[in-house]
């Protein structure tokens, strides 16, 4: 029986990331960065490719599984005829290494648990050498190795290329495993206390959430949002990957499935908009300091999409041994959008500056210098065709979701001019650029007969990125126009009551063949533009709905499909949980209005 997406739950240390099933096997961990090759990769193919489980023997899924709260500690446990059991997982955040420890504990009666660890390098291909040493079980292959221990020592054996144990708990009997990566030139790492680190991890995860000023209902769903998008945080450098996962597809057996684990301009604005408006600005200043090391260098070399270090090369290759998520091929690593014109970052990256700056982030001169000279490739470019926002793999066009944020990117500059004397620059220059490109926006963009927005010029398609004008401030939420665009959209792009992003199906914008799910944030959108445009009851009701689409342990993948009542694509997305969290501060955060 395959595992939905949504049976999935994470773990992370700010550096990488584990899934977990509700069965108890961790079937899917990158090390020891998100970006690095998997080790366990049993999530695009099967056991073989690698996975560790650890469950009562002969058990299926655990009976109730939950985060401790406000942590990303995971405990799942399991009734059984002989009595129950729970499996606590976790990483610790990184000293030198990273680990992943599962304790193992005894609730009631003496039920005997099994260990089966398969470990795969290099994408689930490279089976490595397994040896014993000091009592530990050491895997070594290439560049990596893997060191597994338990508290107290189990028995463990080999067969059939995997590693396993079998064991009784009682009540109150507690088996700690401890897997640690490190580089297979280098001695072994300091070992952890696998009990003093679960302290640690609870403590710093209830530190870090307790700065969240929200308040209102759902508070539960939305600090899980934030704890998922912290834990997309590449903490040594302060990049934020998309998703931790590659090539989980937009349609079962299909061929939209792509790498997520790099550093979107986009994303990573938008992530970081969610964190500095639920109050923590901290990751704000880690983020824009990796910015600018990112983009350091010519203006017109700028890239959407960037390694967890600022890394410029991400080419896109197909892993043709990995048959792929429910047979969903090809599956990538690397990601060909690099190279792609997309003019709204320049708008999203302009907007996230200022929003930090209102905030309270201390000004860096090099960050205005970098605006400005965004700003000023984007004077020379903004008329160009682009592939916009949803990084489309057909033909460029104009896309109007574009243009409005190039107005954004002119538009912040000339209010940081207006708020911030000791700021410098052309602001006269700014308004124009401003003018001009919404005197042709309105123009070009719109279609006066239907009232509505369009997707690029000239086109009698829509988008859902449209829903976004309101809250840019291109138009005020009360135009008809703008009024206009939100009901056009929330009709045509409807899939029984979520929203697409638009219409895929015989449709030759995005250039790919097939079809995909209902796109989640898009209908977080539609919920914020419904609000602002005075519908608040039904944003709210929209809500309620989608906070119901979060899977047990508050998780969203990018997509939903509402036929099938299945997560899509890649998992957890931060996009979805950008717009859970936008939208639940929107309609009941402090400056909520009715
Ligand atoms: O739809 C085709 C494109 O799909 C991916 O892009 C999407 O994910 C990005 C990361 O979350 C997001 O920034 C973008 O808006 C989404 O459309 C994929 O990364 C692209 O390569 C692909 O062309």
């Amino acid at each position: 029986m395959p595992r939905p997406i949504e049976d999935l739950a994470l773990i992370g240390d700010l550096q990488t990331a584990a899934l977990i099933g509700s069965d108890g096997s961790l079937d899917w961990l990158c090390l020891p960065r998100f970006d690095s090759a998997a080790c366990f990769a049993a999530l695009l193919g099967d056991e073989e490719n690698g996975h560790w489980r650890i469950a009562p023997k002969d058990a299926n899924a655990c009976t109730r599984r939950a985060y401790r709260p406000d942590s990303l500690v995971l405990d799942s446990e399991w009734d059984t005829e002989d009595g129950s059991v729970r499996v606590t997982d976790f990483m610790p955040q990184r000293d030198r290494a990273p680990d992943v420890v599962r304790i193992v504990e005894g609730l009631s009666g003496r039920v005997t648990v099994r260990s089966t660890l398969r470990l795969r390098f290099d994408y689930g291909s490279v089976v490595p050498w397994m040896r014993q040493v000091d009592g530990h079980r050491v895997a070594v292959a290439g560049p990596d190795s893997i060191w597994l221990r338990s508290e107290p020592a189990v028995h463990t054996w080999g067969h059939a290329y995997g590693t396993h144990s079998e064991f009784t708990v009682e009540e109150g009997e507690k088996v700690a495993f401890v897997l640690t990566w490190h580089p297979s030139h280098e001695p072994r790492p300091a070992l952890v206390d696998p009990y003093e680190a679960l302290e640690h991890s609870l403590v710093d995860w209830r530190a870090w959430t307790a700065r969240c000023h929200y308040e209102g209902p759902h508070r539960d769903t939305v600090i899980r949002s934030l704890i998922t998008l912290k834990a997309l945080t590449y903490a040594p450098t302060g990049g934020i990957v998309a998703a931790p996962t590659t090539s989980l597809p937009e349609e079962i057996g299909g061929v939209r499935n792509w790498d997520y684990r790099y550093c979107w301009l986009r994303d990573s604005t938008l992530t970081l908009n969610a964190l500095v408006a639920a109050g923590f600005l901290e990751e704000a200043e880690a983020w824009r300091d990796w910015l600018l090391r990112a983009v350091a260098g010519n203006a017109d070399d700028l890239q959407i999409v960037y390694g967890l270090a600022g890394e410029r090369r991400l080419p896109e290759y197909e892993v043709d041994w990995l048959p792929g998520y429910e047979g969903s091929r090809p599956v990538h690593v690397g990601n060909g959008a690099v190279d792609q014109l997309q003019l709204d970052v320049y708008g999203e990256v302009a907007d996230s500056l200022y929003l930090a700056r209102k905030a309270g982030l201390h000004s860096r001169p090099h960050a205005w210098n970098l605006q400005l000279s965004l700003l000023q490739f984007l004077r020379e470019n903004w008329r160009a065709p682009d592939k916009g926002l949803w990084e489309m793999r057909g033909p460029d066009r104009h896309f109007v979701h574009s243009k409005v944020m190039a107005w954004v990117a002119a538009d912040r500059a000339v209010r940081t001019l207006e708020e911030q004397p000791d700021l410098r620059g052309d602001i006269e220059c700014w308004r124009e650029l401003r003018d001009e490109i919404h005197r042709e926006v309105c123009e070009r963009g719109y279609d006066a007969e239907r009232n509505t927005f369009t997707q690029y010029y000239g086109s009698t398609e829509l988008d859902a990125s449209l829903l976004l004008i309101p809250r840019t401030g291109f138009l005020p939420p009360d135009d008809p126009r703008v009024i206009g665009t939100v009901d056009a959209v929330r009709a045509e792009l409807d899939h029984h009551g979520l929203m697409l992003r638009y219409t895929s199906a015989g449709n030759t914008v995005d250039g790919l063949p097939g079809e995909e799910g209902t796109f989640l944030v898009c209908s977080f959108w539609l919920a914020d533009a419904l609000h602002m445009t005075g519908r608040t009851k039904e944003a709210r009701e929209l809500f309620e709905r989608l906070v119901g689409l979060c899977n047990d342990v508050g998780l969203l993948a990018e997509e939903y499909d509402p036929v099938s009542d299945r997560q899509l694509g890649n998992y957890p997305q931060a996009f979805s949980h950008i717009g859970l969290v936008n939208t639940a501060l929107a309609l009941y955060g402090a400056d909520a209005r009715d």
